[in-house]
């Protein structure tokens, strides 16, 4: 099924504070980072919390770079993932089998329209959540894709109008520090986000 151009994914939310804040801000997808190492990572308990809590009001998308598949498949089952990104280099042919809908993680360089199977929503974002703002290349538009890197309240209106992409995801831009999100950038970011889609 077509989705629909104005997506906003907020990702690695850690406090039921933050949830409640994306989801008032209406936020489409929330990511959970489940990728040891990140200063993002849950738990699977702590996941399931905040999984539970958002329930019907937005999608639950789970963050997965580099991890085994097997574990991979469990968590997305016992946290009812709705979506399951794969930010690092996975490849071969059971990562299709995982039975949910896939976001995949895809350097700029590499991305065309349509360089993924239709049932893959591609992620077009040069970092890890690192914030790292990208320096678009002129003329290119991402009608299919999710946008990322960097975003912030300041930058993601013009980068709407310009890049005109399916939708946007952000991670650091809508933290008050490393790892901290805050509840008013989150408002902010979405709002800003919503009226640039509404101009394209
Ligand atoms: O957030 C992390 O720590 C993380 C670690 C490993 C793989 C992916 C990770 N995050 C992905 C995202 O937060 C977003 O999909 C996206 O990259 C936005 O990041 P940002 O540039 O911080 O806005």
């Amino acid at each position: 099924m077509p989705v629909p151009r104005g997506l906003i994914k907020v990702c690695g939310v850690r406090s039921l504070e933050d949830v409640q804040a994306c989801v008032e801000a209406g936020a489409d997808m929330i990511g959970l980072v489940m990728v040891p190492g990140s200063k993002r990572q849950l738990l699977e308990h702590q996941a399931l919390v905040l999984r539970e809590r958002i329930a019907g009001d937005a999608q639950v998308v789970g963050v997965f770079m580099d991890q085994p598949w097997d574990e991979v498949r469990r968590l997305s089952e016992v946290l009812a993932l709705d979506h399951v990104q794969l930010h690092g280099s996975e490849s071969g042919q059971q990562w299709e089998q995982l039975g949910r809908c896939t976001i995949r993680r895809i350097k700029p360089a590499c991305y065309h329209v349509g360089c993924q199977e239709p049932t893959i929503l591609p992620l077009v974002d040069a970092g890890a959540g690192d914030g790292v703002a990208l320096d678009w290349p002129p003329g290119v538009s991402y009608p299919d894709a999710l946008i990322a890197g960097g975003l912030t309240v300041n930058s993601v209106g013009a980068l709407i109008r310009q890049l005109k992409p399916l939708g946007v995801d952000v991670s650091s831009g809508v933290e008050a520090q490393p790892g901290i999100k805050s509840a008013r950038l989150i408002h902010e970011f979405c709002a800003s986000a919503r009226a640039a889609f509404q101009q394209i």
